[in-house]
Formats: structure tokens, C-alpha cells, sequence
């Protein structure tokens, strides 16, 4: 069948690609393995975004003695389940997704796909042809570490934790960072006893490490125990309770365990070893346009620029201008926003501190605290949190908005970043008062 692009994988970046290119007269097949939507609408951000909200709002309501009266919560994930159900993903249904993406002219082909010649996708033993070109969009899958027994268990990945129909009496979460996180978080405010085992030295281990500190003493009072520089050796379960043993300290032993140890893409069951690519890198590598080789494009996690659903669909603009032969700009990662949805949320955006520095850049940072401005003081309650900056040649080359809408602050700090903006001109900016992002002028000032 003779098409001009074939799109492999409908993720957020490859349904959006394929659905613009239709619209604009070019014939497209889609190839999709699983749920058009992939991983974001179904096991990932959305769903996974319901429960935090769900687990947010018991914690406001737990927060109002001392503030504003009593109060007593009781936690139902029954509720929560259900909205993932019948709002989120349709009992992971796609039928409405698909229906969509072929309103759009595009031809759907449901399977595993493989590149099997240059511009050549086979599918369930059908031969797709494009004439232009094909676009890989396959994202990521959990990765399962290399633990002795781990593989014998019936362990949690993200599409069972999001799938749960009850909150476990216990979990052990393998892996601090922005999955463990946040499902950590998520399931211990609905009463679940956790406990985050991981190998770095500090939770989100690749952001600044006051995050992580501040994440632990946050978990911690919450009741999370958490244990860090604990890599797992080897996990067990007897027919109803997981036992880990991390080398270090007690095993620990729980009902569920969720792994979360970071996510993998596996280039040799795509074939593109056909387009010359290395099938062992665990990315595919891409220009500015996103192009990995001549009539080959490649967009979201696999491309390992941040797994991130922004950061795919950012790149599947690129790609469509790119095939449509219309301008656009270079795809740019100097100011790729990320924010882990924990209480505080942990916003950063750029490099880290310890990232400039062995860039060879000369550094200057400042901190200050959430609870230190007025915004903060009046909030009281949930009031954690910290604005971080790092500066080098006279701009901000990275930046952390750790607190309450942790996330949202961050929005004038990836702008500053994104645009070089000179840290001279940001001090002479005005900043509303009484706002959370008040705290980032008082940040330039310490800078
Ligand atoms: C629990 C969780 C929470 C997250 N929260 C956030 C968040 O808050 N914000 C954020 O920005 N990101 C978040 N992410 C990350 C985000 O979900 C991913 O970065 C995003 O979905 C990646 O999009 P993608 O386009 O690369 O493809 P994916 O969403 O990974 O989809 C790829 C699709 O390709 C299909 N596919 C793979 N191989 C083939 C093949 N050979 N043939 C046919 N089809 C194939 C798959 O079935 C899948 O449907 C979260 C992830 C998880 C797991
Ligand atoms: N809010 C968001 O934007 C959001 C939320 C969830 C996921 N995501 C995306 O999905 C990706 C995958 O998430 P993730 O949390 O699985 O990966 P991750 O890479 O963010 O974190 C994995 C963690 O597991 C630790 N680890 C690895 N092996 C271990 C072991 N054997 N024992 C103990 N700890 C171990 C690592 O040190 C790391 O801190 C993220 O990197 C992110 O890009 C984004």
C-alpha cells in the first residue's frame, strides 16, 4: 500500500503528527501496537495527574486545623479508580481516539510495526510504502532492572499502579524518581504504609539536590520512609508479600511493589538498522528537523531528549513542518521545562548547578525559600518549596521552582532561560504582590 509518510506509534507526538499531515493533503498511515493516545492519556500523565489531585485535595482538607476550623477526611480510592475509568481512559478504550485520528484522513493500521526496507513498514505481514518518508514515534516501556528474582514476581509497573482498583495496604516503590515520586506520594496519602527505596543518594536524583531534600523531609513527614543509596539485590514474593533486600539495612516487605527505575526504548525491534542506525544505542539521535537519517524522522522518548509529553509533541511540530518543506525553527534543549507533580511540586528548567559547572561554565547560584516570602508566610500550611537559580555569563542558564504551583512559577523562569533574557533586566522587572513568584525577585536580588 503506497502512502506518503507512515507514522509507527500514535504517543502524543505521533497522533499529532499524523493527524496534521492528513489534514494537510498528504496521504498518512498510522501504525499502532496498542491504544492510540499511547502512553500519556492511558498509564501516564493524565491518569496519573487525577490521582494527585485526588491525593492533593485530602491533604489541603488535612490541613485546615490551625488555619481555618477542624476537619476529618475520609480517603475513598474507589472514587478516584473510577474517574481513571470513565473519564480518563474509557476502560482504556481507544475507539474515540481512533475515530478522531482517521476524521482526519489518516489510515489506521493496528499492530506491531517494523522497518523492513528503507520507506518500507511491514505490519502483520502487510507492506506499507512512503514515498517521503516514515516517522518514528514509539516512545519508551517501563525498564525492568537486572534484580535477582525480580522477573518471578508479579511486581507493579506504571499501567498496573494506574490501573489499581485499591489503594495497597503496603508499597515498596523501586525508584525515586518522577514516577516513584509521585505514585509514592499519591498512594501513601490514601493510607497506604510506603516506602521509596532508591539507588542515588537523594530522591529525583538529576535535579538540584535541595529538591531531593526537601522531597525527603516532606515524604518523611508524611509518614514515606525513605531510603536512599539502597539499589535493590534481589526481591522475593510468597504468594501474598513482596520481601526486598537492598544490601544495606533491614529487607523490606510489602503487599505491592511498583518498579519505577526509568524507562527503555528498543531501536532493533524497530529495524531501523535498515535506515544504517546503530539498533544497540538506546535512542535514536536526530538533527535540528528531527531527522535521523535521509526519509527518516524520529520524535518523543525514543529520541532520549526527555521523556516528556511537551517535549514530543514540541518536536512533532518540528517534523511536520519539516515534511510539508515550511520553515521552522531548530529544535532547541537548552530550556526543557520539567515539573514532578509531588506537594511541593518540583519545577526546573535548563541545567542544574552541578550540570553547568561540569560544563566548564562559571557559576553563580542563589536560593531562597518559599516560606521565608509573604505569600508564603500567609499560606502556613504547605508551604515548602524554594526558588533556585543558576547564572552564567550574565544570564540564567538553569533555574528550580520547588513549592505550592511549584510548576506554575516556573512558567517566567523557562521564558527568561528559553530567551537569554539578561539577569540585569529580569531584576528590573515588576513582580505582583503577595505571589509565589515574588520569591523569584528576591532570588535575583540574592544573585
Ligand atoms: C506514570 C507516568 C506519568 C507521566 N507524567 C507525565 C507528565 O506529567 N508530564 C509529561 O510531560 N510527561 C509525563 N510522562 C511521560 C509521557 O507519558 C511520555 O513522555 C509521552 O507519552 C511520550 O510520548 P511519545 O510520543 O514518545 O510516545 P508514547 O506515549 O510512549 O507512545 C508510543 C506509542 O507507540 C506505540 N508503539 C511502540 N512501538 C510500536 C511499534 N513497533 N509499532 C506500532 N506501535 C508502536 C506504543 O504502543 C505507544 O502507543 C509520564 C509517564 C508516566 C509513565
Ligand atoms: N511529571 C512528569 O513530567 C513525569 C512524571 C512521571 C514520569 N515522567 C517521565 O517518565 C520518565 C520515567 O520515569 P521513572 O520515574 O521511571 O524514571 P526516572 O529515570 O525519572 O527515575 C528512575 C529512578 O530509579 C532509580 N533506580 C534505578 N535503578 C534502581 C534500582 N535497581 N534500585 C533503586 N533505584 C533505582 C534511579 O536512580 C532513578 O532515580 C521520567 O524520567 C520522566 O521523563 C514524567
Amino acid at each position: 500500500m503506497e502512502f506518503d509518510v507512515i507514522v509507527l506509534g500514535t504517543g502524543p507526538g505521533g497522533e499529532d503528527a499524523a493527524g496534521r499531515l492528513a489534514e494537510a493533503g498528504l496521504r498518512v498511515a498510522a501504525v499502532e501496537a496498542n491504544l492510540v493516545g499511547g502512553e500519556c492519556p492511558y498509564w501516564g500523565c493524565i491518569p496519573s495527574k487525577m490521582m494527585i489531585r485526588a491525593a492533593d485535595l485530602l491533604t489541603e482538607a488535612r490541613r485546615v486545623p490551625g488555619v481555618a476550623g477542624d476537619s476529618s477526611v475520609s480517603p475513598d480510592w474507589g472514587q478516584v479508580a473510577g474517574r481513571i475509568r470513565t473519564e480518563a481512559t474509557d476502560d482504556w478504550n481507544d475507539e474515540v481516539a481512533a475515530k478522531r485520528l482517521t476524521g482526519k484522513g489518516v489510515q489506521l493500521f493496528r499492530g506491531q510495526g517494523k522497518i523492513t526496507a528503507r520507506g518500507e513498514v511491514t505490519v502483520n505481514g502487510q507492506v506499507l510504502r512512503a514515498a517521503r518518508g516514515i516517522v518514528v514515534a514509539t516512545g519508551s516501556e517501563p525498564a525492568v532492572p537486572p534484580i535477582e528474582g525480580l522477573r518471578r514476581t508479579p511486581f507493579w509497573n506504571n499501567h498496573d499502579a494506574i490501573e489499581a482498583e485499591q489503594a495497597p495496604e503496603s508499597l515498596i516503590v523501586l525508584g525515586g524518581g518522577a514516577i516513584g515520586a509521585e505514585l509514592a506520594q499519591v498512594f501513601s496519602r490514601f493510607g497506604t504504609a510506603v516506602t521509596v527505596l532508591e539507588s542515588a543518594d537523594r530522591l529525583l536524583p538529576p535535579e538540584e539536590p535541595e529538591a531531593g531534600e526537601l522531597l525527603r523531609k516532606v515524604f518523611e513527614a508524611e509518614g514515606i520512609t525513605v531510603r536512599t543509596g539502597a539499589a535493590a539485590r534481589r526481591v522475593d514474593h510468597d504468594g501474598s508479600v513482596f520481601t526486598v533486600e537492598t544490601g544495606e539495612g533491614p529487607a523490606v516487605r510489602a503487599q505491592r511493589l511498583l518498579v519505577a527505575t526509568g524507562r527503555r526504548s528498543d531501536l532493533s525491534a524497530l529495524g531501523v538498522g535498515a535506515f544504517g542506525l546503530d539498533e544497540s544505542a538506546r535512542s535514536i539521535e536526530t538533527d535540528g528537523r528531527m531527522r535521523a537519517a535521509e526519509g527518516l524522522w524520529a520524535l518523543g522518548d525514543v529520541t532520549g531528549k526527555g521523556a516528556f509529553t511537551h517535549v514530543s509533541m514540541y518536536q512533532a511540530n518540528i517534523v511536520v513542518h519539516d515534511i510539508l518543506g515550511e520553515p521552522v525553527h531548530d529544535a532547541e534543549y537548552h530550556a526543557v521545562p520539567r515539573v514532578t507533580f509531588t506537594d511541593p511540586e518540583i519545577g526546573s528548567v535548563g541545567l542544574s548547578q552541578a550540570q553547568a559547572e561540569q560544563r566548564g561554565l562559571r557559576v553563580r547560584t542563589a536560593l531562597t525559600r518559599i516560606a521565608d516570602s509573604s505569600r508564603g508566610w500567609i499560606h502556613k500550611a504547605g508551604n515548602e518549596g524554594f526558588i533556585k537559580l543558576v547564572a552564567a555569563d550574565g544570564v540564567l542558564v538553569g533555574a528550580t521552582s520547588a513549592g505550592p504551583a511549584g510548576g506554575e512559577v516556573l512558567s517566567m523562569l523557562t521564558l527568561a532561560v528559553h530567551a537569554r533574557i539578561p539577569v540585569r533586566r529580569l531584576g528590573e522587572m515588576l513582580y505582583a504582590f503577595p505571589t509565589f513568584h515574588r520569591a523569584v525577585e528576591a532570588t535575583l536580588r540574592e544573585l
